[in-house]
């Protein structure tokens, strides 16, 4: 292939467009290429997406246009395809593509966003706060939005008591930092491994380290190449988008984050490495019962309110379901028939949340005769509250009570190491699309600024919160709920 003729730059990576001497003289290639060199000199990668915009007769209506990324090492590639990298400029068969001129100082990153958690029972109710706080989480109407942080004040003084019960029940705090740093270690050997140097920094959007943290270090550090990568298989409003939202905000309001390349993986339910590393997950633990063909495997996702899916648009109930559906394909394709359920657990407050419910659907399956079951949690990849509180003790509990007579638990993902290594493709293969997030603020960004409307929004609404706070009536049907 030559490399002729028209060349633009798109966001520092330049697009080449690539005559194939033997193909349909109607189509054109253009070559994205990037190349990547680090500190010690060695290590190089050239990036590349390859385009095809076929104009052949049929394809002209539809407009054609396939499209693919790969992502390799130049040693690699140049025993195939001679292309050698050094020094900012990649060669391809012998034609001269340059790369883009700050190359050479290609620092990558990677941001591990997860939810964080109460590190000591002295956290719980200003995590809660944190959390009520988000207007992701509760979706307050607009006009209504200036009695978030009063509402997320009454509701986490009165949600801790039974939070930190929880907390307390496994072991006084939550493990999910811990886990988050071993796994964002495991991720920059795992990468390594695959011949690429990155730093891999972790946000909590609820507790330390915070987002903003991880973003400042990302500032300090001079990363010019970002690629997020929420820990959340699936998408949704509450837990990708809102960190998102965060990430978003400072990247755009900060004038070197702004010029900053970005990428963001939004899900990763369907990669092939995370359903087979779920499948091994399930295929293992069936094995620990007497009779594997007999359990019933039991997806247990985290719940979110119907509302979300209905009138806000969120993604995640269908991402959940087509997830279950894609473990269960290849279950099968391994000659694992078994049955199995989707519930979603953990609801909180008096809004309709997805259904079905998780201790409903156990009480259900325990009273139809159902023996044997496997729990498998699906919504997050570590250890935490909900999987080893409410799955492993109270729902637990409550499917023994209800008839159900052996009860087994898959282990979340954690560093299980195919897992680690499909999360490294991902962020690899994520790499070469990353683009700068600058955009104008707008005027309603503003307007929320405003010192003086923000003070008078916060006298009305504390005392409307400690009105209600007054109210035994309120504080019962709060606590019926939460
Ligand atoms: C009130 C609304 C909530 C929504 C919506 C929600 C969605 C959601 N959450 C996770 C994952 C996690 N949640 C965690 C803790 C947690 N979440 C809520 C509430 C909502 N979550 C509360 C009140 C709490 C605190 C714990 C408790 O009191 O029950 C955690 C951290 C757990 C830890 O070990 O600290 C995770 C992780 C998902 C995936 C999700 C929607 C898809
Ligand atoms: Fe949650």
């Amino acid at each position: 292939m030559d490399a002729t003729a028209s060349s633009i730059a798109l966001n520092s990576v330049r697009i080449t467009r690539c005559e194939p001497r033997n193909g349909s003289p109607n189509a054109s290639r253009f070559q994205t290429s990037v190349c990547f060199h680090f500190a010690n000199g060695q290590r190089e990668y050239e990036s590349s997406q390859v385009m095809k915009v076929s104009m052949d007769s049929d394809d002209k209506r539809s407009g054609a246009l396939s499209r693919s990324n790969f992502f390799v090492p130049c040693e690699k590639r140049n025993q195939g395809s001679q292309t050698i990298c050094s020094a900012g400029v990649c060669t391809h068969n012998g034609t001269v593509m340059e790369s883009i001129s700050h190359a050479a100082e290609e620092k990558v990153g990677v941001l591990l966003l997860n939810l964080g958690g109460p590190e000591t029972l002295n956290d719980v109710q200003p995590f809660l706060f944190n959390l009520f706080a988000d207007p992701d989480i509760i979706r307050l109407p607009r006009l209504f939005r200036f009695l978030q942080r009063p509402l997320a004040q009454l509701i986490s003084v009165i949600r801790a008591p039974k939070s930190r019960e929880g907390y307390a029940a496994i072991g006084g705090g939550s493990p999910l930092r811990k886990i988050t740093n071993e796994q964002a270690h495991a991720l920059k050997r795992a990468l390594e491994a695959k011949n690429m140097t990155a730093n891999v920094y972790v946000g909590m959007r609820y507790w330390y380290p915070f987002t903003e943290e991880a973003v400042q270090q990302i500032k300090r550090d001079r990363i010019t190449r970002l690629v997020v990568l929420p820990l959340y298989p699936q998408y949704s409003i509450s837990t990708t988008g809102s960190s998102i939202r965060v990430i978003q905000n400072a990247f755009k309001e900060d004038a070197y984050l702004s010029t900053v390349p970005v990428s963001v993986i939004q899900s990763w339910y369907q990669r092939e490495g995370y359903i087979k590393s779920m499948a091994d997950l399930i295929e293992k633990e069936l094995e620990s019962f007497s009779n594997p063909d007999d359990v019933m495997i039991f997806f247990s996702a985290h719940g979110v309110p119907v509302s979300y899916i209905a009138n806000a648009g969120d993604p995640y109930k269908d991402q959940m379901e087509e997830c279950i559906y894609l473990i269960m394909q290849e279950l099968k394709s391994r000659g694992v028939n078994n049955q199995h359920k989707l519930a979603y657990q953990s609801r909180v407050g008096p809004v309709e949340w997805l259904k079905p419910y998780t201790d409903e659907v156990l009480v259900e399956l325990g009273q139809k005769g159902v023996k044997s079951l496997l729990a498998v949690p699906v919504s997050f990849v570590s250890e935490h509250i909900e999987t080893l509180e409410e799955i492993d003790m109270e729902y637990r509990e409550l499917a023994l009570e209800s008839g159900v007579e052996n009860w087994g638990r898959v282990p979340a993902l954690g560093c299980t190491s195919s897992f680690i290594t499909d999360l490294a493709d991902a962020v690899i293969e994520a790499l070469p699309s990353a683009t700068a997030m600058s955009s104008p603020r707008t005027s309603s960004n503003a307007l929320d600024l405003d010192p003086v409307s923000y003070a008078i929004k916060m006298f009305f609404g504390s005392i409307l919160a400690f009105l209600l706070l007054l109210s035994p009536k309120m504080i019962t049907a709060f606590k019926n709920h939460l």
